[in-house]
Order: C-alpha cells, then structure tokens, then sequence
C-alpha cells in the first residue's frame, strides 16, 4: 500500500494520509473546532475553478455526484462567475441531491447553469476545452457502479483535458487501485493533506488549502509543516 509523504517544489516534506486520517482531520475540523463543511467546499471549488482556467479557456463541463466531491459544483459557480460556458452533468436526477451539493446546486439553478443527467451528456457536450472530474472522490467504497462507471468512460473518451477534485474519480484514495473504471486526468488538485493513493501516479498533482488550521492536526498528532507558504496552493512532487 502507498505510503509516506510528498514534497512541495521548495522541498517541504507533506505527509499523505488514507482516506480514513483524511475523514478524521474532517471530523475533528467540523466537530471539534467549528469550521463548516461548505467554508471547506468553497475553498477546494475557487482552487480548483483556478486550475480549470489554467488548463482551458471558454468552456467547461462539469461532471459531478452527492458527496463531498461535488466541491466541483462550487467550482462551478466560479467558473460561471468568470464567464465560462458550464455545463453540469450529474450521475443522479438533481432531486435526489442531499446535503451540501443539494445545495450548491440550488445556487446553480438560480444562476441558470444548465444541469443533465447521465453519460450522453459528456459526448453531447464534447466542445467543452475542459472537463471537472468531481464524481467521486475519496468516499468510493467498492467498484465503481452504475451510472458512475459509463460517466468516468465518458469523461476519458472526451478529449478535452481532465482536472480531478482530491482524487480521480475511480482511484481509492489510500491504495492508489482503480476499482473498475477510473478517470484519467491531466492534473489532480487534491485537498487539506496528499492522499497516499496518489503517490505512483502519473498526473500533476496540487494541494489546495481549504483554510484547516494546525490546531486541528496537532490534536490528531499529524506532523505538519504550512506547505503553502504565503499562498492558497501548492505544487507536489511523489
Ligand atoms: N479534507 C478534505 O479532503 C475534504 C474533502 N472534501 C471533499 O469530500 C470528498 C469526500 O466526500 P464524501 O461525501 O465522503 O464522498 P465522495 O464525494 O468522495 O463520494 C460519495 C459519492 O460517490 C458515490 N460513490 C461512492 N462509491 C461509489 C461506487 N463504488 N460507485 C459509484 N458511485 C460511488 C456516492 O454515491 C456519492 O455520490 C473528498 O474527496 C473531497 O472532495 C470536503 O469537501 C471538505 C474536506
Ligand atoms: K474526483
């Protein structure tokens, strides 16, 4: 199983977790030390709408599920908030949406943001210059399924570069294993701390800072030395 830690450009060593020490630094930030889940969501969607405009130009589909990946809905507010031309597809009807993503799409709706459903969508839409993997992301639990397995090959099939949120959508986050399908992206912006099932990937991998302050790893004894220096992100290298 991978392991250890990664570096930042200027070499400051980043210890990579599982997805269980991820769900637990959570936990602890949210329980015990008051930050929301969506303060942490609104980060991770600006970053990640910053890396998507890197990579592409007038539009972008994203391509989203219920979890806490759909992080990738408030990246879509932002990239919509810079005139990009986004679209949604979504691997469930937007009714059986629950908890944040239900509403982050509400604002979505409100803004006029074209919501789809299902894998058609991703090849009707194939003019996008980017498409967002926020599927799924450290929550996968098994093989990927239904429809989450024909919207991944979409996504690989489409042709337009791919950014991941936190893990490509099909990657365990701790073993690094593709579970079935996986999407193959072109870069990967991964959140708070480097899950270990990134390190033997391939892809360009950045770290986003979703605002978790160190009070919140020392109770957890993670050893953590500030890797984004006076910035909001950062590079990493395996
Ligand atoms: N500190 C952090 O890293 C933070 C990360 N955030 C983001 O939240 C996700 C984890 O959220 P969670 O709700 O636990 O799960 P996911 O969104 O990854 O997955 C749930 C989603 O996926 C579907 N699903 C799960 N397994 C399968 C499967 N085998 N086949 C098909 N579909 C599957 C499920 O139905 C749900 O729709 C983390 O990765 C970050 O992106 C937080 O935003 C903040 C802190
Ligand atoms: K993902």
């Amino acid at each position: 199983m991978a392991t250890g830690r990664f570096h930042t450009s200027t070499g400051t060593p980043v210890p990579a977790v599982t997805a269980e020490t991820m769900r637990r630094v959570d936990r602890v930030a949210v329980d015990d030390v008051g930050i929301e889940l969506l303060q942490m969501m609104e980060h991770a969607g600006r970053t990640l709408a910053f890396h998507v405009l890197r990579v592409g130009g007038g539009s972008a589909l994203v391509v989203a599920g219920n979890g806490g990946n759909g992080g990738g809905l408030a990246c879509a507010r932002h990239l919509a908030n810079r005139e990009v031309d986004v679209s949604l597809v979504l691997d469930r009807d937007p009714d059986e949406l629950t908890g944040a993503a239900a509403q982050q799409h509400r604002i979505l709706q409100q803004m006029g943001v074209p919501t789809h459903v299902g894998p058609g969508f991703v090849s009707e839409n194939d003019s996008a210059d980017v498409v967002v993997d926020a599927l799924i992301g450290y929550g996968l639990t098994g093989p990927v399924r239904e429809p989450a397995d024909e919207l991944i090959r979409a996504v690989n099939r489409h042709g337009a570069p791919a950014v991941s949120l936190d893990v490509p959508s099909g990657v365990d986050a701790t073993t690094g294993e593709t579970l079935g399908d996986a999407v193959d992206p072109d870069r990967t912006v991964t959140l708070g701390l480097p899950k270990t099932g990134l390190r033997d990937r391939a892809e360009t991998v950045f770290l986003a800072d979703l605002g978790i302050p160190r009070a919140v790893y020392d109770r957890l004894e993670i050893e953590y030395e500030n890797p984004f220096g006076r910035g909001f992100w950062v590079g990493l290298r395996a």
